[in-house]
C-alpha cells in the first residue's frame, strides 16, 4: 500500500514526457539484447564457415560431407565409401591409394580377436587411469586467502599432450590459481553439482583467474553443453600433439599398468592384413581432433579456443607460455627465464624458486620412453590422420605440421 502510494507521488511529480523516454529506452536497450541473442544463438551451431591464415573459407560440399561422416562416425557405425575416400583427397589434395576403408565400430570388437577383451578392459580401465592425481605436483594451491570461484579458465585437452606441464606453468604466475587434482566434474561428478566443483577450487584474490584441468573433457559428449551452461564465457585451452605420438603415449602409460597387454600393433588395427585401422580404440579416437573439436564449435566461438602445440611446448616453452598468457588476458610473467633444459629428463623444468629447493620437474609418469612399433604402422597411422588433421588445421587456422614428422620416427626405447 504504502509502495503503491510512493509510487503514484513519484509518477505524479515527473513530467509524462522524461517517463515516455525512460520507458522507450528501456524498450530499445531489451530489443537490441534479443536480437543479439538471438545472433549468438544462430551463428555458431550453424557455422559452416571457418577462419584459416586470416581469411574467411568456405567449405567446400566434400567438406561438409565428410563432416556428417564424422558426426555419423561419433554416433556409432560409419563406414567410409571410396566415394568418401576421394572427397576426402579432393578436401586435402592428397590421393590416399592405400587406405581404401576406414572403419567406426562403437561396440566392442570381436570376440575372436585377441585384443577384444582388452578393448572392454581398457575402456574401464582408462575411466580410473583418467584421474592422475598427480600428487607429486601439488604445489601452490595452500592460501585460504580470498574467495573459491568457479573456474574462468579450463584445459580441456588432450589427454597426453602436455596438459600437466601446461598448468604446472601456469601455476607460476602470481594471478593463476588452479587445482592440482583433475577434478572430472563435465565427465564424471556432474550430479554433485557445481557448488561441490566451486568447492574444489583454492582461493582466489581480486583479479587472479581459477583454473582446472581434465583433459578427458575434450572427448566428453556432453562437456560442451555442460560447460557452456555453467559460463558461456569461460576461456577453453587445449594442448593438442600428433596424434600419432599422442597414441603411443597413451598406450605406454596402459602398459605401465598392464604389462600384459597386446602389443600396440595388434590393438591398431581391426585387420592389419586389410589396413583396417580401429579407431573405435580410444587410444586412436582421441587423436581425431577434428571429430571432437566439431562438438565443442556447437558451443563455444573460436575466439574463446586456444590451441597450444604440445611439441612446442617442449622445444618453446617460453614462447608457448606467452600465448597462453595473451590469450587469458594475463601479464606476460612466466617467460624463457623460468625454464631450463634438464637432460637426465629429457625435457624442459621450471627453475627451482630461490627459497626452496624443490625440484620442478614433472613426476615419471610424464617424457615416459615410448615402445618401438612398428614403422609400418606408424606410417599406416600418419595417413590414417592426414584427412583429419588437415580439417583440424582448417578449422582452427593453425598448422601444427605434424606431416613434417611423419618420415623422423618418434622416440623410442631403442632410440
Ligand atoms: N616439461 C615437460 N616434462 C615432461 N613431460 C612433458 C613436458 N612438456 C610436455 N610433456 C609431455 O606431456 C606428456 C604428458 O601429457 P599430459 O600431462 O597431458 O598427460 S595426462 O593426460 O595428464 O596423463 C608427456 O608424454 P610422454 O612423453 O609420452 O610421457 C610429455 O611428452
Amino acid at each position: 500500500m504504502a509502495f503503491w502510494s510512493s509510487t503514484s507521488v513519484f509518477t505524479s511529480k515527473v513530467p509524462r514526457k522524461i517517463l515516455f523516454m525512460f520507458t522507450l529506452s528501456l524498450s530499445v536497450t531489451y530489443l537490441f539484447y534479443s536480437l543479439m541473442s538471438c545472433y549468438n544463438s544462430l551463428q555458431f551451431p550453424l557455422q559452416d564457415n571457418y577462419v584459416f591464415q586470416g581469411r574467411l573459407v568456405t567449405e567446400e560440399t566434400t567438406f561438409a560431407t565428410l563432416r556428417g561422416k564424422l558426426y555419423s562416425a561419433s554416433q556409432g557405425f560409419t563406414q567410409f565409401s571410396e566415394a568418401d575416400q576421394s572427397a576426402l583427397a579432393s578436401v586435402r589434395d592428397h590421393a590416399e591409394a592405400e587406405q581404401r576403408t576406414v572403419e567406426w565400430i562403437r561396440t566392442p570388437a570381436s570376440p575372436t580377436k585377441p585384443a577384444a577383451a582388452f578393448h572392454t578392459t581398457v575402456l574401464e580401465r582408462e575411466h580410473q587411469e583418467f584421474s592422475t592425481t598427480d600428487s607429486e605436483l601439488r604445489l601452490n594451491c595452500t592460501s585460504d586467502y580470498g574467495e573459491k570461484k568457479l573456474p574462468q579458465a579450463i584445459i580441456i585437452g588432450v589427454k597426453k599432450g602436455g596438459t600437466r606441464a601446461l598448468l604446472e606453468a601456469l601455476r607460476v604466475h602470481p594471478d593463476v590459481r588452479a587445482v592440482g587434482n583433475e577434478p572430472h566434474f563435465f565427465d564424471r561428478n556432474y550430479e554433485k553439482g557445481l557448488d561441490w566443483y566451486r568447492d574444489l577450487m583454492p582461493s582466489t584474490l581480486e583479479g587472479q583467474i581459477t583454473m582446472e584441468k581434465t583433459p578427458s573433457y575434450f572427448v566428453t559428449n556432453h562437456a560442451p553443453k555442460r560447460i557452456h551452461s555453467m559460463a558461456k564465457d569461460i576461456k577453453l585451452i587445449i594442448v593438442v600433439r600428433n596424434p600419432v605420438t599422442r597414441a603411443i603415449s597413451d598406450y605406454t602409460q596402459t602398459l605401465s599398468k598392464k604389462p600384459e597387454i597386446p602389443t600396440f600393433e595388434v590393438l591398431a588395427f581391426k585387420n592389419r592384413t586389410l589396413g583396417l585401422i580401429d579407431a573405435s580404440w580410444s587410444a586412436l579416437r582421441i587423436g581425431i581432433y577434428a571429430l571432437h573439436l566439431e562438438s565443442w564449435m556447437q558451443y563455444f566461438p573460436l575466439s574463446q579456443m586456444h590451441f597450444v602445440s604440445g611439441e612446442r611446448l617442449i622445444v618453446d616453452p617460453g614462447g608457448e607460455m606467452a600465448k597462453v598468457q595473451d590469450f587469458l588476458g594475463l601479464k606476460q610473467i612466466v617467460t624463457d627465464k623460468h625454464f631450463y633444459f634438464n637432460k637426465t629428463k629429457g625435457f624442459p623444468c621450471l627453475k627451482k624458486p630461490e627459497d626452496s629447493s624443490t625440484p620442478r620437474c614433472l613426476g615419471k609418469s610424464k617424457g615416459r620412453t615410448h615402445p618401438k612399433i612398428d614403422t609400418d604402422v606408424i606410417r599406416r597411422l600418419h595417413k590414417f590422420y592426414k584427412p583429419f588433421n588437415m580439417m583440424f588445421y582448417q578449422m582452427t587456422g593453425q598448422n601444427f605440421q605434424w606431416e613434417l614428422e611423419e618420415d623422423s620416427e618418434p622416440r623410442s626405447s631403442q632410440d
